[in-house]
C-alpha cells in the first residue's frame, strides 16, 4: 500500500462561500444585524469579514437558486502547502481541482478544492488580500458586533470516519461527546489554539449545520438577540442564548432568511499545548450541550444546509456510515436516542 503523502499545514478555518437566494434579505442578516463589515460587493457577492480580520473577506454571500454551501475553506502555512493538499487530496482518492489565483474566489491566490473523504466541498489556499485593519475602528461597529469566523460545524453520519480523516489531516481534539461504550457521538477538532476550526454534529450528510463567529464578549450575544426581538425577527432565533457544556462557550444560535444556521459564540478557550488533553462528556450528561440543562430544540439536531459539488450541483446525503465493514458504532445525533 503506497504510502500517503503528508498532508497540507492546515492553520485555521478561514472562510465559508453560501449560496442565498435572496442577496437584499441576506446582506440585512448578514451586515445590518450581524456587523459584517463588506469588504467588497458585486452585483451578485458580497464578501465580508468581522472586526478583528485582517483579510478580504471571511464570508462569501453569492446570489444562487438554492440555498446551499459551496464550500469551506481552510488557510494553509505556505504556498508549497496548496501544492501538498492537492497531491494529499488525490492520493486519497478524492476529486481535487487546481484553481490558479484570479480564477477563483475574489481576493484568494492559488488555491485547490476538493470533494473531501467526508463529501464536503473544501478549498485550501495561502494567498489572501489583506485588508485594513478594523480592529478599534469603533466607529464602524454595528449590531453583534462580529469579531472573526470561528468554525464549521458539518453533519455527517460517520463520526469516527470524520474524527480519523481530520486526525490525518493534524487536528487535534479538544473535546467529545461520547456513550457509555465510548462510542464516539461528536468531536471537536482544532489546528488554531482554540476548542475548534471544525466539529462534527451526527446526522444525515454531506450538509452544513453552522458557521461559528466569534465576538468578544457574552455581552454581545445577549444584544443580538435583543436586536432580533427588537424589530420583531425573533422567529431567526432557533436556540439559546445560553452557556455551552462543551466549549464552555457563550452561545445563540440563528437561522438566517435562507435557514442557514449562524452561531454567534464567545469565551472558549486555549487548547495550544502539545499534550492537551481531550475533554470527554458522556451522552447521559444533560450539561453537554447546555451547562445549565436547557433542552435542545428538535430543528437543531434535524435542519442543516445542502452542500454543492465542485460544479455546483446539489450532493446527494446519506446517512449510511463510510464503512459498513468496520466495527464504527453508528451513532445519531445525542438527543434524539
Ligand atoms: O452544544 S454543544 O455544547 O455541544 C456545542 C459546543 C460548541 C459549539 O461550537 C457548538 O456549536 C455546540
Ligand atoms: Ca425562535
Ligand atoms: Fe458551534
Amino acid at each position: 500500500m503506497a504510502e500517503t503523502p503528508p498532508p497540507p499545514d492546515v492553520v485555521r478555518s478561514a472562510y465559508a462561500q453560501l449560496a442565498v437566494t435572496d442577496l437584499d434579505a441576506a446582506r440585512w442578516f448578514w451586515v445590518e444585524m450581524l456587523g459584517f463589515h463588506v469588504q467588497c460587493q458585486t452585483k451578485d457577492s458580497l464578501y465580508l469579514r468581522g472586526t478583528d480580520e485582517l483579510t478580504h473577506h471571511s464570508l462569501v454571500l453569492r446570489r444562487g437558486d438554492i440555498a446551499a454551501l459551496d464550500h469551506i475553506a481552510y488557510r494553509v502555512r505556505t504556498p508549497q502547502d496548496v501544492d501538498r493538499a492537492e497531491t494529499y487530496f488525490r492520493a486519497l482518492g478524492c476529486q481535487a481541482r487546481r484553481i490558479p489565483g484570479g480564477r477563483g474566489t475574489r481576493g484568494i491566490g492559488d488555491a485547490v478544492r476538493v470533494v473531501d473523504p467526508l463529501g464536503f466541498p473544501v478549498e485550501f489556499f495561502y494567498e489572501i488580500e489583506h485588508a485594513e485593519r478594523l480592529i478599534q475602528r469603533y466607529d464602524l461597529r454595528r449590531g453583534a458586533e462580529i469579531a472573526r469566523l470561528d468554525h464549521f460545524n458539518i453533519c455527517t453520519p460517520d463520526i469516527p470516519a470524520a474524527y480519523t480523516y481530520y486526525k490525518g489531516l493534524g487536528f487535534g481534539c479538544s473535546e467529545t461527546i461520547e456513550g457509555d461504550e465510548h462510542e464516539l457521538y461528536a468531536a471537536w477538532m482544532y489546528r488554531k489554539q482554540t476548542v475548534h476550526d471544525v466539529a462534527f454534529t451526527g446526522g444525515a450528510g454531506p450538509r452544513l449545520h453552522h458557521l461559528g463567529l466569534a465576538t468578544h464578549e457574552s455581552h454581545q450575544v445577549l444584544r443580538t438577540a435583543d436586536l432580533f426581538g427588537a424589530v420583531h425577527a425573533e422567529h431567526h432565533i432557533e436556540r439559546g442564548p445560553g452557556r455551552h457544556g462543551v466549549s464552555n462557550a457563550f452561545y445563540v444560535y440563528l437561522r438566517d432568511p435562507d435557514g442557514h444556521r449562524v452561531e454567534i459564540y464567545t469565551s472558549d478557550y486555549y487548547t495550544g499545548d502539545p499534550d492537551h488533553e481531550t475533554y470527554r462528556w458522556n451522552i447521559h450528561d444533560d450539561r453537554r450541550r447546555d451547562f445549565w440543562g436547557n433542552a435542545v430544540i428538535e430543528s437543531w439536531y434535524k435542519d442543516a444546509s445542502p452542500v454543492l459539488d465542485l460544479d455546483g450541483v446539489p450532493r446527494p446525503v446519506t446517512d449510511t456510515i463510510l464503512d459498513e465493514s468496520a466495527d464504527a458504532t453508528r451513532v445519531g445525533a445525542d438527543g434524539l436516542g
